[in-house]
């Protein structure tokens, strides 16, 4: 394999910040024409050998025959591999793994399965693989066994194509707010603020404070208890107020103890607050036409037609890709449908459904009753509101709803919103934010926290156990009618398409 580096390193050395060789005179193809990376070259379909074609990439399998070596060449750019014919006395050390630099010349194919094949002249082995002990296999490698192997397995290519997805999807996310003026922030990722009990926190305390004990005391590192963040609604509340419509993709954390794919303990979540608006359907429309926006902005992209082809190594825990095309389809539905909660519980009782939990009123929607209201409501391919929950299965932030809105039905609710979708169930969801001081503070005081308004600004390193006095100030000074959507896992689309929606870094 060494042998192969000198031969080669006069050939291909790089000229400039292209990987390729200014062609000859007689090449048809000009420098900026060359496609750069294996999607590209797969793309370029002349009629006419095309020489000095050079690339970088991975070699995923080699087939080896006699005279040459059939290398499937992949480097992330694509689902597909390119075929790359190299002649069996240049392929030393093309093993899978490897990591190689290919030259040649880029012609139509012979052979069956693709249009194009790379013929090689120079080969360079970059880094070395020891195809023995390399872990990722071409043969199907179960799920469970990948999980081990965190550091390796986003080179499976349906997980790149998964990566490079979410990429997109961020990408769309972010053309979108752009275009309807909304700031893209960043809050804190540790907090004093455990925002409304979304879910368990990570308490962070230092190495030190963990080894103390009472005759080895740790100075506390943060003057107050400090957590992973749950949420960074509260934040971006504060930050509405000064800034306007604000949005923000952040890392969030919840201790739960779970190995469902819908219970992460590190995922994105994207959140945004609209300020000056006191309409919940005015916040249902921008996430609606935020997910359509993305629907449409990627449903001719390669990326998803990747991830919608059945061939490659997709694996059996994954949702069949007809479902997933149904998905995306639902998404760019007309209207989505909205009915409220009081009505969903109204269907559910009514449905001839053995739920292993009764429906009932004042109770949380099982995954079990929010399946059959996607289903039922949203024809199983719409997604579907849900709106004006009970107040005491909500968290203390949101607006009280009008009571006499439905005199047959005078049940405290709040002004909020989840969104389902079929199969998934709730992937989204928001309210209007109680923007009220006085019916805050009895909202929180009903659920068990101890505001103590003050008169001045709250000084939270002053105030170690009441961690929410500067939320309230929000309301004290300055606070329009406002309210929120957050959605998890948005680069995934909440996790509808890489369907086990686990993290594919290490
Ligand atoms: N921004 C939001 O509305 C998200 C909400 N705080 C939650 O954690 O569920």
């Amino acid at each position: 394999m060494s042998a192969l580096l000198p031969r080669v390193r006069g050939a291909l050395h790089r000229t400039g910040p292209s990987r390729f060789i200014v062609p000859s005179i007689s090449s048809r193809a000009s420098l900026s024409t060359l496609p750069s990376n294996v999607s590209g070259l797969l793309d370029f379909k002349p009629s006419e050998a095309v020489e000095n074609v050079k690339i970088d990439g991975y070699v995923r399998s080699v087939r080896a025959q006699k005279r040459h070596h059939f290398v499937a060449l992949g480097d992330g750019s694509s689902l597909e591999s390119l075929q790359a014919v190299v002649p069996a006395d240049q392929a030393e050390g093309l093993t899978i793994g490897a990591a190689v630099r290919l030259g040649g010349s880029w012609v139509p194919s012979q052979g069956r399965g693709q249009s194009h094949e790379l013929q090689v002249s120079q080969a360079a082995v970059l880094g070395p693989s020891d195809a023995k002990t390399f872990p990722i296999q071409k043969k199907y490698q179960t799920p469970e066994f990948l999980r081990t192997l965190p550091h390796l397995r986003p080179r499976i290519p349906f997980n790149s194509t998964v990566l490079r997805f979410r990429s997109e999807v961020i990408a769309s996310l972010t053309s979108f707010f752009n275009s309807h003026q909304f700031i893209q922030t960043h809050t804190p990722i540790l907090t004093a603020s455990d925002c409304e009990g979304a879910g368990e926190v990570f308490h962070i305390v230092t190495e030190n404070e963990q080894r103390a004990s009472p005759t080895n005391p740790a100075k506390p590192f943060f003057r107050r208890d400090v957590y992973a963040t749950v949420s960074s609604q509260l934040h971006l509340e504060a930050l509405s107020q000064a800034l306007g419509n604000v949005w923000t993709l952040s890392p969030t954390f919840r201790a739960e103890q779970s190995d469902t794919p819908r219970h992460l303990s590190e995922f994105y979540m994207l959140e945004a607050e609209l300020s000056f608006t006191d309409s919940p359907s005015a916040v249902m429309d921008l996430l609606e036409n935020m997910l359509k926006h993305v629907a449409s902005d990627l449903s001719d992209s390669k990326v998803v037609s990747e991830l919608l082809s059945p061939v490659g190594d997709r694996s059996p825990d994954l949702a069949p890709t007809e479902q997933v095309a149904q998905r995306w389809r639902g998404l760019t539905q007309d209207m989505w449908p909205r009915i409220t909660y009081t009505e969903a519980i109204e269907l559910l009782e009514a449905a001839d459904v053995p739920f292993s939990h009764k429906p009932s009123w004042g109770k949380d929607l099982h995954t079990e009753h929010e399946k059959y209201i996607a289903t039922k409501v949203g024809k199983g391919y719409s997604p579907v509101f849900v709106t004006d929950y009970p107040r005491d299965i909500k968290p203390f932030y949101m607006k009280a709803g009008e009571k006499d809105r439905d005199v047959s039905s005078p049940r405290d609710t709040v002004e909020c919103f989840d969104l389902l979708v079929p199969e998934f169930c709730e992937i989204a969801g928001g309210s209007m934010r109680e923007h009220r001081l006085e019916y805050l503070i009895e909202s929180m005081r009903s659920r068990g926290f101890n505001p103590t308004p003050s008169e001045g600004a709250s000084n939270s390193l002053q105030q170690p156990d009441n961690r929410l006095d500067w939320y309230l100030d929000l309301r004290r000074w300055g606070c329009p009618p406002h309210g929120g959507q957050y959605m998890t896992q948005p680069p995934s689309l909440g996790g509808m398409v890489d369907v086990i929606a686990e993290r594919l870094t290490p």
